[in-house]
């Protein structure tokens, strides 16, 4: 099977070019809040939502079966979008900086969530785990904000013990 992603580890540095890492090694303003009880790890990404609102839904997500084709990609130019595991369940992240270049493959296994930058082609999300759940933070508003693309010929995910 030729076209094979390799599949990174997810960190904050590799990931800028596409959006933001929501983890707490990933902080770059953290400061003492109510009475010094809580610390804030402040702005971890910023949501954006032209012309609409940003919305925050649950996504309950079946395990993919793996080798998995990588036959399209999605942007949402309107907006951002986040997804932000509710539990430690690992999941695999596949961005591009444009369709036409080989995507990157990121695997998040500590619990991390990530935020695509409005306009960043991804791949909709890939759990390894039935019943994953996430948080998602995007955009609900007027007008298309979903762009899809097909890649001819896919890329594939191999090899990836689902855990
Ligand atoms: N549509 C939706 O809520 N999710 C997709 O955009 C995705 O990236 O998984
Ligand atoms: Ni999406």
């Amino acid at each position: 099977m030729d076209r094979l992603l390799s599949i990174e580890p997810l960190s904050a540095a590799a990931f800028a070019p596409f959006g933001e890492v929501i983890a707490a090694g990933a902080a770059l303003q953290r400061f003492a809040i109510n009475g010094g009880t809580t610390e804030r790890l402040h702005a971890l990404a910023r949501a954006r939502a032209d012309d609409g609102d940003v919305v925050i839904s649950l996504a309950l997500a079946q395990a993919r079966q793996f080798p998995f084709e990588i036959s399209m990609l999605e942007r949402h130019p309107k907006g951002s979008q986040a997804f932000i595991p509710l539990d430690q369940r690992p999941y695999i992240i596949v961005v591009a900086s444009a369709p036409t270049h080989q995507p990157h493959a990121f695997l998040a296994t500590q619990g991390e969530g990530i935020n695509f930058r409005a306009g960043t082609w991804h791949h909709p999300l890939i759990a390894l785990q039935d019943s994953s759940q996430f948080l998602i933070v995007d955009r609900d508003g007027p007008g298309n904000n979903c762009d899809e693309i097909a890649l001819q010929p896919s890329w594939w995910l191999t090899g990836i013990d689902a855990g």
